[in-house]
């Protein structure tokens, strides 16, 4: 095929109760974009039901498509090879084989994913953005470092269309259940406190479905739980979007999936982004949702790349994960990320730090320095929200580092605590975070950070924010940051701090992974509660689909 000419792409969704079509040109212009959908009975999407389905509007908005883009003009088939419901993709990959063979076109299979993300940056201005991607299927924070995108963040448990959707079948609603939460929200004015559970840059959300269907189920006013769940579920993933933010400085947000059409959400991640003087960005509607003209997209991008795929490659992967893609398409010259991080981030000159959370700023305790730790509102949550989080984590945070030096580890001295403003004063640490410690190639002191987990772990605490952030190495390593601790001593609690902590290292030090965690693991097992709590990691691991 000549490359140098305007090639011309059609696309195949049909990952989960959508069937799409899109046809794009190799300049990104889309010349057919059509999305049907399968509506699901009230137990939930049927998988075979839905595989019917598609086999039979493929065959229709392909007809459609053709009477808009003649069949000889078509250059390449693209499909979505995954994640998604295993007969679904089937009839996806078989429509896809099907048309590449009696045209005798190439064909490629894209990861659906990554295709939400890559429509968003060619539809917008956003050229390398730290991703919020929520869908039905999915719950994502995604990034590009490393050559990779990387999972920065995510649900433990359901995606927050999932949990909206469950929500709305339980009280009746129509489907998607999402657009009418976000109705009766707009008439909701009473906020309910629900379960808030962030564990560093991830989220759990079947409790908060679960607490919500309750006050639905207790008489409570309809509007006013589809409000407390919205402004709930969508702190909790502004949040998260925040905290990736602090983590990768990133210059820009993106927000994508089905759920991005919903209004308060991009409001909410709007607010956040101006705090924090980055970008935010969000496709038209038609470009969020599941579409075909997004899996045509990437096959171009893919193509036009070099990738090539033979018929035996075609094969669904029901669970493929965004840092599986083998990324070609991004160029370091016009990428921000890889350009000596020339867009990134703006940190106030008075701070020395703007964590998520909190301000941090340096100065003197009588006669000792010292740090302030500030948790600021943020405009973005409803204020009694706001005033509720940064009260308990404020608390928390104070008992939780005295409680940690009685168990002999090095954490900071509190000096004050202002409850009223939210500020606590503490020793101020000399030395350098692990995260910089690791970069700059030292790893055998990380056995230490699992010494220090496995302490704490005997003593009943678990920290739920584990990062190389959270660990200061000077004479002795200190450990930082308990807002979201938390006593326990359920070896799930524990085994879920780990992963947090794992996951946290597989994205930001994923050239060293192994040789960090081994170190850690080494570290951890000098405590004698360390082989069931690896062994119940194996097993959370396994029922998430994150890892
Ligand atoms: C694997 C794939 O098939 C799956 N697709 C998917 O979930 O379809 P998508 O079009 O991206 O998103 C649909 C979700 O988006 C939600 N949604 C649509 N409009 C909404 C609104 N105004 N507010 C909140 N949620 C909304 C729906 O309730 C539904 O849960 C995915 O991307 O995970
Ligand atoms: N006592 C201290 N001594 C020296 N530096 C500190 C101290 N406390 C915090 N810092 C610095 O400030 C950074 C942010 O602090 P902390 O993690 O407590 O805030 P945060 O808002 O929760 O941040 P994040 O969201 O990144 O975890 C730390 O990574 C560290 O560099
Ligand atoms: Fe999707």
């Amino acid at each position: 095929m000549d490359t140098s000419k305007d090639l011309i792409c059609i696309g195949f969704e049909g990952t989960a109760e959508k069937t799409g079509v899109g046809i794009i040109t190799s300049k990104g212009e889309v010349l057919f974009n059509k999305t049907i959908i399968y509506t699901p009975p009230v137990q939930g999407i049927h998988p075979r039901e839905a595989a019917d389905h598609h086999a039979e509007t493929f065959v229709k908005l392909l007809k459609e498509a053709l009477t808009v883009v003649p069949i000889e003009k078509i250059d390449l088939v693209s499909f979505s090879l995954g994640p998604g419901l295993g007969p679904s993709l089937r009839v996806t990959a078989t429509t896809a084989r099907a048309l590449s063979l009696s045209i005798n076109k190439p064909i490629i299979g894209v990861n659906h994913c990554i295709s939400h993300v890559e429509i968003g940056k060619l539809k917008t201005d956003a050229v390398d953005p730290l991703t919020l991607y929520v869908s039905g299927g999915n719950t994502q924070v995604l990034a590009y470092t490393g050559k990779k995108y990387r999972v920065i963040g995510e649900t433990l448990d359901i995606a927050i269309g999932n949990c909206l959707d469950q929500f709305a079948r339980h009280c009746n609603m129509p489907h998607p259940g999402g657009v009418y939460v976000e109705k009766y929200a707009k008439d909701g004015n009473k906020f309910m406190k629900l379960p808030y559970t962030v564990k560093g840059m991830d989220i759990s959300l079947s409790g908060l479905l679960t607490a919500a269907m309750k006050k639905y189920d207790s008489k409570e006013r309809i509007e006013d739980v589809c409000y407390s769940l919205q402004e709930t579920s969508f702190s909790m993933l502004t949040e998260i979007t925040e905290r990736a933010l602090a983590h990768t400085n990133k210059a820009e947000v993106m927000l994508v999936g089905g759920v991005a059409a919903n209004n308060r959400l991009k409001e909410m991640l709007d607010v956040m982004c101006s705090e924090q003087n980055v970008d935010f960005y969000v496709p038209e509607r038609e470009f969020c949702g599941d579409n075909g003209a997004m899996i045509a997209w990437l096959g171009i991008l893919q193509y036009l790349n070099g990738k090539r795929m033979d018929l035996a490659d075609t094969k669904p992967i029901s669970n493929y994960r965004s840092d599986m893609v083998e990324v070609n398409w991004i160029h370091e010259e016009n990428n921000n990320s890889e350009n000596g991080n020339i867009k990134s981030r703006i940190i106030p000159e008075h701070l020395i730090g703007k964590g998520a959370e909190a301000d941090i700023s340096k100065g003197r305790y009588l006669e000792f320095e010292s740090i302030t730790k500030e948790r600021v509102k943020k405009g973005y949550r409803t204020s009694e929200l706001d005033e509720l989080i940064r009260m308990r984590r404020t608390v928390k945070e104070a008992r939780f580092l005295a409680a940690i030096k009685e168990l002999g580890i090095y954490a900071p001295s509190i000096f004050d605590i202002d409850k009223e403003n939210k500020k606590i004063a503490m020793s101020y640490i000399h030395g350098k975070i692990a995260k910089e410690k690791i970069e700059e190639g030292s790893i055998d002191f990380c056995e230490d950070l699992g010494k220090i987990i496995g302490k704490m772990h005997v003593g009943g605490i678990v920290h739920n924010d584990l990062t190389t952030s959270n660990f200061i190495v000077s004479d002795n390593t200190f450990v930082i940051d308990f807002g979201l601790g938390k006593y326990s001593d359920l070896v799930e609690d524990k085994a879920i701090d780990l992963i947090v902590l794992k996951k946290s290292i597989m994205s930001i030090h994923y050239d060293k992974f192994d040789r960090v965690w081994n170190k850690i693991v080494e570290g951890y097992k000098t405590y004698n509660l360390a082989e069931s709590v690896l062994e119940c990691m194996k097993e959370v691991e396994k029922r998430a689909r994150y890892l």
